[in-house]
């Protein structure tokens, strides 16, 4: 029975007042639609540290009431400031070694690897927590110039125990080749906070999917 959960991504903005409920309804929404979601990350682009890590502060609690981590995106430096639970690097953002150095064993360290199982198990060599493969599918959050195959997450799931996460333009109408593939987590942005029911309703039908496939919490 393959185990799958929810990676929640916030917009590249956000405005604090009008996010902070949306993200408190699709996290009270999980348990009843049988979704675990396990973490957000907090992708804010093209603002001041200041303000992430003012984000980062009134999304905390909202997150431990859940149950769910926060991961800082892009600044190891940033996750620690926030203490946050983990940080995502991108292939630019710098190595794992001194993001684990500086944020300790316990910490969730998370690393981009498009199209590449090559980046993925350097990743892994140098001591990550999962690797993330995308994007799968077409996306307006982010300039992509990669397409993996569903492909690499089964071989990923048959090589390692390593978790993977799949990212890119994931909706509940299209999660479900990925994760029949063997994705851990489903990184999703758009697909949650653009749903036209409201990310409570977004959560739910990835429920859906899940149980569909046998992959709910
Ligand atoms: C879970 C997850 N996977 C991939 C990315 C993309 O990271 P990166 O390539 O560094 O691009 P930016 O997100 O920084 O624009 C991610 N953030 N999270
Ligand atoms: C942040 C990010 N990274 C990607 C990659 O391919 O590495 S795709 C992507 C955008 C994810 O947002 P949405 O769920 O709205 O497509
Ligand atoms: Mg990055």
């Amino acid at each position: 029975m393959a185990d799958c959960a929810l990676y929640l991504i916030t917009p590249p903005q956000i405005e604090l007042e009008a996010f902070l409920p949306q993200l408190d309804a699709a996290l009270a929404a999980a348990p009843g639609a049988g979704v675990e979601i396990a973490c957000l990350q907090l992708r804010l682009k093209d603002v001041p540290d200041t303000e992430v890590l003012a984000a980062a502060k009134a999304i905390r609690p909202v997150l431990a009431a859940h149950g769910a981590a926060l991961i800082i995106n892009d600044s190891a430096e940033l996750a620690k400031k926030a203490g946050a639970d983990g940080v995502h690097l991108g292939q630019s953002d710098g190595s794992v070694k001194p993001a684990r150095a500086l944020l300790g064993d316990d910490a969730d360290i998370g690393v981009t690897c498009h199209d590449s199982r090559h980046l993925a198990m350097i990743a892994a060599e140098q001591g990550a927590d999962y690797v993330a493969f995308g994007a799968f599918f077409p996306t307006s959050t982010k300039e992509t110039a990669h397409r993996p195959d569903p492909e690499i997450l089964t071989a990923w799931s048959m090589m390692t125990t390593m978790p993977c996460v799949a990212i890119g333009g994931i909706t509940p109408q299209n999660a479900k080749p990925l994760i029949e593939a063997g994705a851990d987590y489903l990184a999703v942005s758009a697909g949650i906070w653009a749903h036209p029911g409201g990310p409570a309703k977004a959560v739910e039908e990835f429920g859906e999917i899940l149980r569909a496939v046998g992959g709910g919490a």
